[in-house]
């Protein structure tokens, strides 16, 4: 079976033709069209299209197993194939929790039977998330499942003692814990960013200082142990001066931000609709500038979408009741085209960096965020840089609705993704691993 795409621009440089047989990435370039494998192969029309390596998601939240009524692992890998995406990494905060070997292998075998992206499961740091005792970590990390992150994401690992040795265990198998870093007692009843809007709006706040002071210690403790620290979702300005500083001590930390905390502000819950409810919460302005900046200077590695889907119930209710949490799988490239490119702070190459080669890394992948070159898998995505679209969360894959960017127009589209040379989405249709 061979494919090759012919006049797409690798990385939105020069246009070059890509040869695909049996899933690698044969020739690119003259070398291409001119293979004699070339002659029978499909031909795929990508001129005016730029050639992504397939993104990779370090945190998606795909609720199975347990919430099967807000998202499967099959509904949230159409959505990430629809969004690029050839592998995702499936947050633990499940019921049951994925703390065991069982529980990581049934999510790994999910994601082999929907075959639409590789699904990787992350293993709890904690037995059921409660922060009191360590999970079996190297059970999961010598499962089938090859577990290599480990975080309680949804909630904070806060006894730094069981950080601490969460760190030191995850040492001897190279592995990462990833912290959702939020001071438990700093943000008790929080139901948005403290700041100016939250007086007004008479809501509790939740400070930055409970970010913050939290990846200050785990940096810290990393440096102690002589692990490594991933910050997932980082929201504020102080953060971004907290990782930097740290990284300028030779700290093995690295931090993602999301799609939404580069273009939202906590301005949006002015009209209470849950639908701007997630932790941590939408900031101020001034974040969303040093977000950006972080990003394209390198002190946050990463876009992670921290997509989490929630069923009509949970989130169509008052603010106050509402599940938090927001979708991201199908918007996430036209955000950060929308964010990062259009405004000239991230290349194409920049792009393929934050949203596959980092994540890939920092998740233990070797098959995944790879340069398009010969030889190497053939993860791609194909998309139509001058395009635009209007998001209707209704035309989702995700079994859920909430999405923050209901009506908006956003640029770029995504045209086709393939996983190791297979069409795993075409046109905004998911195809099934027959396909
Ligand atoms: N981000 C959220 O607001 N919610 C996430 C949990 C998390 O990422 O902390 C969820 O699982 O719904
Ligand atoms: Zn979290
Ligand atoms: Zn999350």
């Amino acid at each position: 079976m061979s494919v090759l795409i012919t006049g797409g621009a690798p990385y939105g440089e020069q246009p070059a033709d890509i040869l695909v047989v049996d899933g690698v990435i044969a020739a690119v370039g003259a070398d291409a069209a001119a293979d004699p494998r070339a002659r029978d192969a499909e031909v795929v029309d990508a001129a005016g299209l730029v050639v992504l390596p397939g993104l990779v998601d370090l945190h998606t939240h795909l609720r199975e197993p347990g919430r099967e009524d807000a998202e499967t692992v099959a509904t949230g890998s159409a959505a990430a194939a629809l969004g690029g995406y050839t592998a995702v990494f499936a947050m633990p905060n499940t019921d049951p929790t994925a703390d065991t070997a069982g529980v990581v292998e049934q999510v790994l075998r999910l994601g082999e039977q929907t075959g639409l992206v590789d699904v990787h499961p992350i293993g709890a740091v904690t037995v059921g998330r409660k922060g009191q005792k360590l999970a079996e970590l190297a059970a999961m990390a010598t499962s089938a499942a090859r577990v290599r992150v480990f975080s309680d994401d949804g909630d904070c690992v806060s006894d730094p003692l069981l950080m601490r040795r969460a760190l030191e265990y995850v040492k001897a198998f190279g592995g990462v814990i990833a912290q959702h870093a939020q001071e438990p007692r700093l943000t008790q009843g929080a139901q948005m960013h403290e700041g100016e809007v939250s007086a007004r709006l008479g809501l509790t706040g939740w400070p930055a200082v409970a970010e913050e002071a939290i990846i200050a210690r785990d940096c810290l403790l990393t440096d102690h142990v002589g692990s490594r620290l991933h910050v997932c979702h980082l929201s504020t300005a102080g953060s971004v001066e907290v990782v930097a500083a740290a990284k300028k001590r030779g700290t093995n930390v690295t931090a993602e931000v999301t799609p939404h905390h580069l273009l939202l502000t906590d301005e949006r819950a002015q009209g209470y609709d849950p639908v701007f409810k997630v932790n941590p919460p939408l900031r101020t302005e001034a974040d969303v500038r040093a977000l950006r900046t972080g990003l394209a200077t390198g002190v946050i590695d990463i876009v992670a979408t921290d997509h989490a889907p929630h069923a009509s119930q949970d989130k169509e209710t008052e603010w106050d009741n509402a599940s938090p949490g927001m979708l991201g799988l199908q918007t996430a490239l036209s955000v950060v085209i929308a964010t990062m490119v259009r405004t000239g702070l991230l290349d194409w190459r920049g792009v393929a960096r934050v949203m596959a080669e980092a994540p890939a890394r920092i998740g233990g992948l070797t098959d995944q965020g790879r340069p398009i070159a010969a030889g190497e898998p053939a993860n791609l995505v194909l998309l139509d840089p001058q395009a635009s679209w209007t998001v209707r969360g209704a035309d989702f894959a995700s079994l859920s609705r909430n999405t923050p960017f209901e009506g908006m127009e956003l640029p770029g589209r995504v045209v086709a993704t393939y996983l190791r040379g297979r069409r795993t989405a075409s046109a905004g249709v998911a195809l099934g691993a027959e396909s």
